[in-house]
């Protein structure tokens, strides 16, 4: 079979990258819903807790534990590993040195050791705070060769745009998905738009990958790439290492959009090759001949298509508080009195008054009190040796602080063996241990109140880096000009210095020497949960419904851009469950600098709008990050519909996720909406008729698609929805396997088969069968040789059951299998119509099976199956 991508390449339908991509992964389209295949996920501390637990809780498993990667990287501090011994004590003992209140001490510790007990009990890969391959998500996965071209990558995490570098289709998700691709490994998706974003030219020295996303970003805006996926092309991108492309692809989520890509060309292969997951020996041919094909076919049509000069890009840097809040180094703070939009205008006011600037004011003359370098957008080899370029032999400002934190603990490793930590600290720089650190804050890296900050992180959002403290965004040698100089400074300016020191430089390492080790990839689970009769099935119901909000006045959120940092700030997301986040939706709009006394001025304060279920907000609400728990905190704190002229996309799908209603109308009904809810009048949000009424008006009607408000009236869970299609997927796997054999994981070896059970044959008959699966079946003409399998699924309808339960019952008392799990679900009858019972028992072989590698099991083709689809026919 040949992957989808290729099939029309020259043909009368021109396609983009994109368009082939999900070609390559639909697994299957009903209603204008796709059901995508996921190829690698990446899993971290903060978004994943409550996903496993969903996962305990309806008895489900990690569907392809070989393409789940785990790390930990939000919560853990920097400082010295030296006397690491285990999580617990370490944690603590950092927040006891750095005066983190004990009360902060217990949470952070509960979401990493949750996560440490999650991928034991599922049997995942995880490289855990003692692996020196630990470090922020988005940097392991392509330094590991996780991350592949042509592959959907996934992440709870909005950058995970940044495997986009690899021509991968990689996007943020929130925590319900994450549980939806650990037990299904696929996702519900719309197709999103196609988007262009050319640069041509060439960049003048000392313009870096992070000035042209800044600049593109101050150009299309924070919604500019709103619902599409944007190929970046041209000579500039054609021209970047692969680390460039990465902090580009990373910061397409700051651009709104949902995914960002750049075709895979020489240099992805050349960065590829010889990593510890990456194809090897005859399938690493047969993977870059597929990976050529992953181009935008001449003719293809983008929706939208941007071309931006190369010569027009400066070093850039942020004003404000949004990333779109961009000028050349060489400019002026702008004045909002300039603004045409009212609404854009009381943003920058505010914007200017959190950032303590005044209009005019040139950047050059703004003088900072520290620099943090790092983030999953600047802190990868590239970026340590171009700090090191500019800060050899200086020193950093006195009355600066200045920290340098690594992407991972291979980058680490790597810059140390090129002597670029000694330039670092020999220059005053405080040398750290990888993770997301001052990013964002979750660990004790933070910024104090007022404390400006010149940083290579991707989000100057208010209290992004700490409470009160000011962000100014920057390239990584921007941001070591700035801890130089003691204030924002053109690195230009410093050219001839740098050029110089760079002929002193060491020669950097060749990367490979680090990278090649193999992994140890974790062996399926041994230990099952007990066996447990009549545990959930994977049934469809078990959302909140949501059909109509009667006579309630709305709240008007008079501001746009509203992100999810400001949704629920980070001090918030340490928790392992979905609820009891009430209290801390808008936290610092909410509450003066104590925490607890009620700003007056913010609109959920005032009465009647305090326990308001509608809320109207400005376009882009939702964007930054994909935590959920900003729908969480909204809905418990009452809100159960937002209505906005636009949305984030991963906010806005998370709504659906939580039974709330996200409705995008345009900006004039939501300015009526604006003045109705100001005049404390009523309104009615109607789902079934899909319109808004308010007395004496006309109604409003809205537009939602068909499935999800299929969904939302009666209350469908997306997963037990998925389920319901897992031939689809089965097969869709089996496809997958000859098609890209380089996919599946090193352990993964169709270990799992199906045996349906009909009332056309004994017990007896079935129980033999179920034996030859357990043993291995020996070659025959028609098939091939069928190594064994390590569990089976028992599965009958209707009379068959209680055949079924016998054949469970035979096979353990032989001494054959033992039960590990029973569900019972119904679903449609085939003949009579109707629903009708159905069991699921899986059994586990007694005797453990040798694991098949992938080749040889493949060698059946899609035909042989990669979860024994031959039961079905016996
Ligand atoms: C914690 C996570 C949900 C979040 C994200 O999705 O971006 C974080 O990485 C961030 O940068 O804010
Ligand atoms: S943006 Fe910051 S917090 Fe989010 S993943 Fe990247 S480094 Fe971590």
């Amino acid at each position: 079979m040949a992957p989808n991508s290729v099939r029309y390449e020259g043909e009368a339908h021109p396609r983009t990258l994109y368009d082939k991509i999900w070609a390559d992964h639909l697994v299957h389209e009903a209603d204008g819903v796709s059901l995508i295949y996921i190829d690698r996920h990446l899993v971290h501390e903060v978004t994943s807790p409550q996903a496993f637990e969903g996962l305990r809780m309806s008895s489900r498993e990690v569907r392809r534990t070989d393409c789940t990667l785990a790390t930990v990287d939000h919560n853990i501090p920097t400082s010295s590993r030296k006397n690491f011994k285990d999580t617990k004590s370490f944690i603590a003992e950092a927040d006891s040195r750095t005066q983190v209140n004990r009360r902060c001490a217990s949470p952070v510790l509960q979401q990493v050791v949750t996560l440490e007990q999650n991928v034991q009990e599922f049997g995942l890969t995880y490289f855990g705070m003692e692996d020196k391959r630990q470090g922020i998500v988005h940097v392991i996965g392509p330094e590991q060769g996780f991350t592949l071209p042509g592959t959907t990558v996934v992440c709870g995490d909005s950058h995970t745009s940044t495997h986009g570098a690899f021509g991968a289709l990689a996007f943020g998700i929130g925590t319900s998905e994450v549980e939806h691709v650990l037990a299904t490994q696929t996702l519900l998706m719309k197709k999103a738009k196609n988007m262009r974003i050319k640069v041509s030219g060439k960049l003048a020295e000392g313009v870096t990958s992070k000035d042209v996303i800044l600049h593109i970003i101050g150009i299309i805006g924070t919604a500019g790439g709103m619902g599409c996926v944007v190929e970046f092309c041209g000579d500039v991108f054609e021209n970047m290492s692969m680390e460039a492309r990465m902090s580009v692809c990373n910061m397409t989520i700051e651009a709104g959009a949902r995914a960002g890509m750049v075709a895979p060309d020489e240099t992805t292969f050349n960065y590829l090759k010889g990593r510890p997951l990456c194809p090897k020996g005859k399938d690493w041919d047969k993977a870059v001949e597929y990976w050529k094909s992953l181009r935008t076919d001449k003719g293809a049509k983008f929706d939208k298509d941007i071309h931006i000069d190369a010569a027009d890009i400066a070093p850039t840097v942020t004003w404000g508080t949004s990333p779109e809040d961009v000028v050349p180094i060489t400019g002026i703070v702008p004045d909002p009195s300039q603004a045409t939009d009212e609404t854009k205008r009381t943003g920058m006011l505010r914007a200017l008054q959190y950032m303590g600037l005044e209009p005019g004011t040139k950047m050059q003359d703004i003088t900072i009190q520290k620099v943090f370098i790092g983030s999953c957008t600047n802190s990868r080899i590239e970026d340590m040796r171009s700090v090191a370029s500019v800060v050899k032999g200086k020193k950093v400002s006195s009355g600066v602080e200045a920290m340098i934190v690594p992407g991972s603990g291979l980058v680490k490793k790597q810059a140390e063996a090129e002597g670029l930590d000694k330039i670092f600290t020999e220059a005053g720089f405080d040398w750290r241990e990888p993770g997301c650190s001052m990013c964002l804050g979750m660990n004790p890296d933070r910024l104090k109140p007022q404390e400006r900050c010149a940083a290579t992180s991707n989000r100057n959002f208010e209290g992004r880096q700490g409470p009160q403290g000011r962000t100014h965004l920057m390239s990584p040698a921007m941001a070591a000009a700035a801890a130089i100089a003691g204030k924002l400074k053109d690195v230009r300016e410093l050219l001839p210095e740098m050029q110089a020191t760079n002929g002193k430089m060491a020669e950097p390492t060749k990367s490979m020497d680090f990278y090649s080790e193999p992994i140890d990839w974790t062996a399926p689970k041994e230990v099952q949960e007990p066996p447990s009769e009549g545990v959930a099935a994977p049934t469809s119901a078990g959302m909140p419904q949501f059909t109509s909000l009667d006579d309630v006045v709305a709240c008007p959120l008079k501001k746009a851009n509203v992100d999810t940092d400001c949704i629920i700030p980070k001090q918030f997301l340490k928790t392992i469950q979905r609820t009891g986040l009430g209290k801390a939706a808008f936290f610092e709009l909410r509450y003066e600098d104590d925490g607890v006394t009620e700003r007056q001025d913010f609109v959920l304060n005032q009465e009647p709008y305090r326990s308001a279920s509608v809320l109207i907000a400005g376009d882009n609400f939702g964007c930054g990050s994909s935590r959920e728990h900003a729908p969480w905190a909204l809905n418990d704190q009452g809100i159960r519909c937002i209505i906005a002229p636009s949305f984030a996309d991963i906010f806005f799908n998370n709504c659906f996720k939580n039974g709330m209603l996200p409705i995008a109308i345009t900006k004039d009904i939501v300015e009526e909406l604006w003045t109705h809810a100001e005049a404390k009048k009523k309104l009615t949000v109607d789902l079934t008729k899909q319109e808004i009424r308010r007395e004496g008006c006309e109604a409003i009607p809205f537009e939602v698609d068909p499935f999800r408000r299929h969904c939302l009236l009666n209350g469908l869970d997306d997963i037990g929805l998925t389920l319901q299609k897992a031939e689809h997927i089965d097969s869709f796997e089996a496809r997958r396997s000859s098609t890209f054999p380089w996919l599946d994981g090193p352990r993964y070896s169709r270990m799992k088969a199906e045996v349906r059970i009909s009332t056309a044959k004994s017990s007896s008959f079935y129980t033999r069968v179920a034996k030859g699966f357990l043993g291995g079946l020996p070659a025959s003409d028609d098939r091939p040789e069928r190594p064994p399998a390590a569990q089976l699924i028992l599965s009958a309808t209707g009379n068959a059951i209680e055949r079924a339960v016998r054949v469970a019952q035979d096979l353990k008392e032989e001494g054959d299998a033992e039960i590990i799990r029973i569900r019972t679900q119904t679903v449609a009858g085939s003949n009579q119509g109707g629903q009708v019972p159905q069991v699921l028992i899986t059994v586990k072989a007694k005797s453990k099976p040798h694991a098949v590698p992938v080749m040889v099991a493949s060698k059946g083709g899609a035909k042989e199956g990669s979860n024994g689809k031959q039961g079905t026919d016996w």
